[in-house]
């Protein structure tokens, strides 16, 4: 029988919504005051939108196959990630058979080593990794959680991300991560505006579910430690992303100031193994949160994954819709799944990726069973009423 190879690689960008989920119109709880690394500076302090958060816009790329099959993913890269993707990385691509997965992987990191190794480079070689997983997926016709070992679990269960943990818990929720709003810039009062919020949200939520709350790399080690430190009374579950990416010494530091019980995680916008490697041998945090379409891929995560394993250290994506749902199911270290609530007023449950996938399925209740992923690949569709675009060709 005849090999199936890969016959083209294509790049697409599109805006508003979609993988980046942060470009959004006026209005939404996700572009309100979010305490940022911006918000020293008062003109960038009340958006994201504001410093650009949102510049990248989607990145879709599509990887057509000889028999006809197409596989595609999206992630945050625009129109950056497809000139890396039509001018570079269609070489390692086109020619080579559709399992050849881990091949086409060491050629894009290794060849873009010199200008890659984290950000959009490598946010744009896990949307291509994303995409070959969900084209083998679609030639072998399985789920891609069967191609990684099969459920673990019947279901996954939810925390939401949002501005209203009051009402992810009357949907189901098992938590809700709230942006923090004030950072070191506002001084006191904002740290006293900080804990009243929080006091406010556990008495509108009660005790028993979890509050989190998301610093989105803003604050300082002192600051973030005085946080953590006033969240006790309030039974704050984790605080994330407390510090820049980089500083590994900081996280450290702060693992072993915050009061017992309370977890540090981080991830995010880390990196490869490599950068997770450091996170876990420094003792940085407690749970890590990479992004399966910013962090190398399914390719990299489940190396991530497994040197977590090894850690005893939990691994819960940050929401990556699909991409991450069929990942955890088959993870034992992935106990629960972030949503991230992309309805203006996080008041309902509406697909992550929203409005660029179809068949995205999405939380009831707060969980997802395993048979809502059962399509081949990673079951969803491109929605051909949202527009892309191929700005570069090769
Ligand atoms: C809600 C946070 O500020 C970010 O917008 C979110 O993308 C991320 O940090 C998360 O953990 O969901
Ligand atoms: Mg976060």
């Amino acid at each position: 029988m005849q090999a199936i190879t890969i016959k083209q690689v294509r790049a697409y960008t599109v805006r508003g919504g979609g993988a980046d989920y942060h470009d959004q119109a006026d209005g939404h709880w996700i572009d309100s005051q979010i305490a940022t690394p911006m918000s020293k500076y008062p003109e960038y302090r009340m958006t994201r939108s504001s410093f650009g958060l949102n510049v990248l816009g989607t990145l879709v790329v599509e990887v057509e196959a000889s028999d006809g099959t197409v596989g595609f993913a999206v992630t945050t890269g625009g129109e950056i990630g497809a000139w890396i993707v039509e001018k570079h990385l269609a070489r390692f691509i086109e020619g080579k058979q559709v399992g050849e997965i881990e091949k086409i992987w060491d050629q894009m990191f290794n060849a873009t080593l010199y200008y890659g190794r984290k950000g959009v480079v490598i946010n744009t070689i896990s949307c291509v990794d994303l995409a070959l997983w969900d084209l083998l997926g679609k030639v072998r016709q399985l789920p891609v959680h069967q191609l990684l070992g099969g459920p673990v679990r019947d279901e996954l269960v939810f925390y939401a991300t949002g501005a209203r943990p009051d009402l992810a818990k009357e949907m189901g929720f098992i938590g809700g991560k709230m942006p923090l709003v004030h950072g070191p810039a506002e001084g006191e009062e904002g740290l006293k505006k900080n804990l009243e919020h929080l006091a406010k949200m556990r008495s509108a939520v009660g005790d028993d579910f979890w509050l989190m709350y998301d610093c989105w790399m803003s604050l300082d080690l002192n600051y973030a430690t005085r946080l953590a430190q006033g969240a006790k009374a309030y039974d704050l579950k984790w605080i994330e992303e407390a510090l820049p990416p980089d500083d590994y010494w900081g996280y450290a530091q702060l693992k072993r100031d915050v009061p017992k019980g309370m977890l540090v995680n981080t991830g995010e916008h880390e990196a490869t193994r490599w950068g997770f490697r450091m996170l876990l041998e420094m003792e940085c945090c407690d749970i890590i949160q990479p992004d399966v379409g910013w962090c190398g891929g399914i390719t990299e995560l489940i190396k991530i994954s497994a040197l977590a394993d090894a850690h005893n250290k939990l691994v819960v994506p940050h929401g990556s819709s699909v991409y991450s749902y069929h990942f955890v199911i088959t993870r034992h270290n992935s106990p629960f799944a972030e949503f991230l609530m992309m309805a203006p007023k996080a008041d309902e449950v509406v697909p992550m990726f929203n409005p660029l996938l179809l068949d995205e399925p999405v939380p009831e209740n707060g969980r997802m069973s395993a048979s809502k992923l059962d399509k081949p690949g990673f079951g969803v569709r491109l929605n051909p009423d949202c527009e892309l675009a191929r700005p570069y060709t090769h």
